[in-house]
């Protein structure tokens, strides 16, 4: 699909026939001047030692396989790591995390992600942001997240097929990804399922198809690690229990 100028995710996602068409597509999005100017001016001010790297300064398409059982769902991608790199969760500490994680379970055939043609595959997990694009201070806005779901309401609507279980690793995700699902065939509970570390709601699909597992992680981010709020061992824990109910056979 040609990207056109004017670009509108609420026009343009819903358009798209497959995640692929849709990940060669969202990377043109500009849909939020404040973090067009963001993502690009952090490729030109780059950390000194990323220097000689040529940065990404795009939006980041999800990673993993079409046919995933396990989503996560993270924020947005860091200023020096994933608008750097050009994959999600990809160099930056956060990320480190994760995907050491998922190499600890066997979801993942490496414990680390480098660059975005580094040989890294995912087995039966996806991850994916609510926005995606970098943000200034890691802090979208509400209008800035609204404009960015159609992105994700269309994966999920792909991901229907195969999907039983999904991780939101914060409380932005987990606030950001439940209209995501009501909108993509899952019946949210009332009131309101509320986020926490081990949260978990069990969503109905909205068709009579099977339910989907909802779970709260806190955000893997240096702010939880560094402090001990988070460990690798509570990673584990609950990335296990997620990849189970999705179906998969976590180590
Ligand atoms: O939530 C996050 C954090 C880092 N990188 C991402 O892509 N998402």
């Amino acid at each position: 699909m040609e990207p056109p100028s004017d670009f509108s995710p609420a026009v343009l996602a819903p358009q798209t026939r497959s995640i692929a068409e849709l990940d060669e597509l969202v990377v043109h999005c500009r849909a939020c001047p404040r973090l067009v100017a963001w993502r690009e001016e952090t490729a030109l001010v780059k950390r000194r030692a990323f220097q000689d790297q040529e940065y990404w300064a795009r939006p980041i398409p999800g990673f993993g396989p079409y046919d995933a059982r396990l989503v996560l769902v993270g924020l947005a991608p860091a200023a020096h790591g994933g608008n750097r790199t050009g994959r999600i969760f990809t160099g930056d500490p956060s990320g480190d995390l994760l995907y050491a994680s998922l190499h600890r379970l066997g979801l993942a055939n490496r414990p680390e992600s480098t660059w975005r043609e580094d040989g890294l595959r995912l087995h039966g997990v996806r991850i994916t942001d609510p926005v995606r694009c970098a943000p200034p201070e890691n802090k979208p806005t509400n209008a800035e997240r609204d404009t960015c779901r159609p992105w994700i309401v269309r994966e999920f609507e792909e991901l229907r097929p195969t999907v039983r279980a999904v991780v939101a690793l914060g409380g932005f995700a987990w606030q950001a990804v439940l209209p995501v699902l009501a909108a993509a065939g899952w019946q949210v509970p009332r009131p309101r399922p509320v986020f926490g570390h081990g949260a978990h709601a069990v969503l109905p699909a909205t068709d009579g198809g099977p339910e989907l597992h909802l779970f709260g992680c806190f955000h893997v981010s240096p702010r939880n690690t560094y402090t001990g709020r988070l460990t690798p061992a509570m990673v584990d824990d609950l990335l296990r229990t997620a990849a189970t109910a999705a179906g998969l056979d976590p180590a």
